[in-house]
């Protein structure tokens, strides 16, 4: 029956996707049926038997919501709902040539209800993959493309069980589900797709920058679903406000990011924390050697499950033993693989720097059509000063780390909500943030490897839709771009450049040369691609002394501090108001224990290595430093965006 279930529910995924979901299913099934896996599945006990699983003796009451009820010890022995129903489900949804149909597959009518409410009625391909097992209750790690709904691959089969098992046992004071998240900003988003999918539940979303007691109150009053950044968590745990020892489910949104803007630490300190009878989840974009050694420490023989890749995930393993290392392997499989959603157009366009700024405008016209669009910048001084240009004839705000929680997150409201329609951002926006209808992405520089790339562009074209992407270079990068067509696996569609007379620039009047950089005096080291962008004064907007650190760019090819883009260290941002990026450096622990939990915002760590670049050693992407493929190396600190 979990064969045809499993076989079946692919049926009608892309080709690409199917078969990379027939191979996990496959490592599924393999694993089901072998003679010791088949113990192992014997092992794993029906999701409402839950309490029997995690071994929870009893479980204090929420202070107020809950049901009160004492739990049940008598647990009814009723196999897997979902084996159950699958089969028809799946057949009605071949025959439609649709998804799997989320009414049919025997998940609780609270979960169906909500996800209708939100128009969403069939399983996404990941979705599907990821079912099965979590529902059996195995350890996995994911993979697939932005928007393709990651977060209710995981979410879906944990609320489920978290509403079948309080329905036996009554609800707790301490979560059951703990979910890491590297931003605040995605944390923020799993916990609202989490609430939003089972409203009964208790979900709590923790980070930094927020005043704590209330958080803790909350905590007191007990929740079913923690999801928070690391620093913050610990944090909690610290002050004994937050209470691990029940949790069933954890999951690692973003793995790979965590190890990029220095969670790593803590995110050991956490699950360490955890029980060890516990259902481990992670999703990562690529699987540096903190994530296999994360891997092989705290999960219990994972499943993997890749959507992105069509490489067997065990002919890798294998592969890896015998030749480069799996990151190397799973690369040069990506290449020939499509990493962009289907829906994704992508386009490139020569400006140089001077023009660069100035061209912003007419592909916002011509592309975006009065539509949402997210620029992304390098540097937050850079994201402010564009905004501040593109603010004359657009609706336009700027987002980056500098910039306060509570000002970030209006910001984010307001471009959700339409109430402008440009937003200028830096990484920090590049990652599983989900604004619906975003229909086009500007690279305003290149990104500092492909990976980012692919995360930024993937703000666009999300849950099936359609969307376009266009990265901006100069004459000199023409190779780079070349390099992120072969690993993003998609064809860029050369734009006819855009004529910019002298003067013509938006920034023309704000006392800086146009296009170029601002800032009397500053020294821009190694900024945009491989020229120097010298000073022009910048009206009294702010001082600077600043160095933009530029380099450790991956695409120039042995060149570590040639880079393109000024990735890095912003020392000097100026700009009035906006506020110096020394902030960013500097910092000082905040709060009990506390720790910076997100990028450079005030009150973190200090955080010489701003930017995103570094992908090797992260002391300082000013350093160039090692710079290869998503996430390799070490990481000495926050990154500042
Ligand atoms: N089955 C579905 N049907 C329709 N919409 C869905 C479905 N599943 C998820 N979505 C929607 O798709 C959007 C993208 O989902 P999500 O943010 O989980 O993607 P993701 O894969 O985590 O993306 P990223 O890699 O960028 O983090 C969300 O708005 C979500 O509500």
């Amino acid at each position: 029956m979990i064969a045809t279930v499993l076989r079946r529910s692919c049926v009608d995924a892309s080709r690409r996707t199917l078969s990379a979901s027939l191979t996990s299913i496959n490592a599924a099934l393999f694993h089901h049926f072998t003679p010791s896996a088949a113990a192992k599945v014997s092992d794993v006990k029906p999701s409402f038997a839950l309490g029997n699983q995690f071994g929870v003796k009893s479980r204090g009451f929420h202070f107020q919501s809950g049901p009160s009820e004492f739990r049940s010890t008598m647990v009814s022995p009723a196999g897997f709902a979902i084996s159950e129903t699958s089969d028809r489900a799946i057949a009605d949804s071949e025959s439609s040539g649709d998804g799997l149909a989320i009414a049919e597959l025997g998940i609780s009518p609270e979960i169906v209800k909500a996800l209708s409410a939100k128009g969403i009625e069939k399983l996404f391909p990941i979705q599907k993959a990821v079912l099965e097992p979590a529902t059996q209750g195995r350890d996995m790690i994911g993979r697939a493309r932005t928007g393709t709904g990651k977060t209710l691959a995981f979410g879906i089969p944990i609320i489920d069980k978290i509403i079948k098992f309080n329905a036996k046992h009554g609800r707790g004071r301490n979560p059951l589900c703990l979910v890491l998240a590297p931003t605040r900003e995605l944390a923020r988003q799993v916990e609202k797709e989490f609430r939003e999918s089972a409203p009964s539940l208790d979900t709590i979303c923790v980070y930094g920058g927020t005043p704590i007691g209330q958080q803790m109150r909350q905590l007191d009053y007990g929740v079913d679903v923690a999801v928070g950044t690391p620093g913050r968590i610990i944090d909690l745990i610290k002050r004994g406000a937050l209470n691990l020892s029940e949790v069933q489910f954890v999951v690692l949104d973003e793995a790979d990011q965590m190890l990029q803007v220095g969670f790593a630490e803590d995110v050991e300190i956490i699950l360490e924390r955890l029980p060890e009878k516990r259902q481990s989840m992670m999703f990562s974009a690529t699987m540096p050697s903190w994530i296999r050694s994360l891997t092989k420490k705290y999960l219990n023989d994972p499943l993997t499950i890749d959507l992105v890749s069509s490489l067997v995930p065990e002919i890798a393993q294998s592969l890896e033993r015998l030749i480069l290392g799996f990151i190397r392997v799973v690369n040069e499989v990506g290449d020939s693989d499509q990493k962009l959603a289907d829906g994704i157009t992508t386009y490139s366009i020569m400006a140089d720097s001077y023009g660069r700024a100035s061209v912003i405008g007419p592909l916002v016209t011509e592309h975006a059509k009065g539509g949402k669009c997210i620029v992304f910048t390098q540097t937050k001084r850079d994201a402010d000063r564009l905004s501040y240009g593109l603010a004359r004839t657009f609706k336009c705000e700027a987002l980056h780390g500098d910039i306060s929680q509570s000002q970030r997150e209006r910001t984010l409201a307001g471009f959700r909500d339409g109430h402008f329609n440009i937003l200028v951002a830096t990484d920090v926006a590049a990652r599983g943030l989900d604004v619906p209808n975003v229909d086009l992405v500007i690279h305003y520089e290149l990104p500092n490897n492909t990976e980012t790339f692919v995360h930024r562009t993937g703000r666009t074209g999300r849950a099936g839709k359609k969307g376009s992407a266009i990265l901006i270079y100069s004459q000199d990068q023409s190779r780079a771009v070349k390099i992120i067509e072969r690993e993003v696996g998609s064809r860029f569609t050369e734009l006819p450049s855009i004529a910019v007379e002298r003067g013509g620039s938006i920034y023309e009047g704000i006392g800086g040369r146009s296009g170029e950089s601002f800032g009397g005096g500053m020294r821009d080291r190694g900024s945009s691609f491989g020229g120097r962008s010298g000073g022009g004064g910048y009206g009294g907007y702010g001082s600077s002394s600043g160095r933009s650190g530029g380099s450790g760019n991956r695409y120039s090819g042995g060149s570590e501090r040639s880079g393109f883009g000024s990735f890095g260290s912003d020392r000097s941002s100026g700009f009035g108001g906006f506020g110096s990026d020394r902030s960013s450096q500097s910092s000082g622990r905040g709060g009990f224990g506390g720790r910076s939990d997100d990028y450079g915002s005030s009150g973190g760590r200090s955080n010489r290595s701003s930017g995103f670049g570094g992908f090797g050693s992260d002391r300082s992407s000013q350093s160039g430093g090692r710079s290869s493929f998503g996430g390799f190396g070490s990481n000495d600190g926050k990154r500042s965006y």
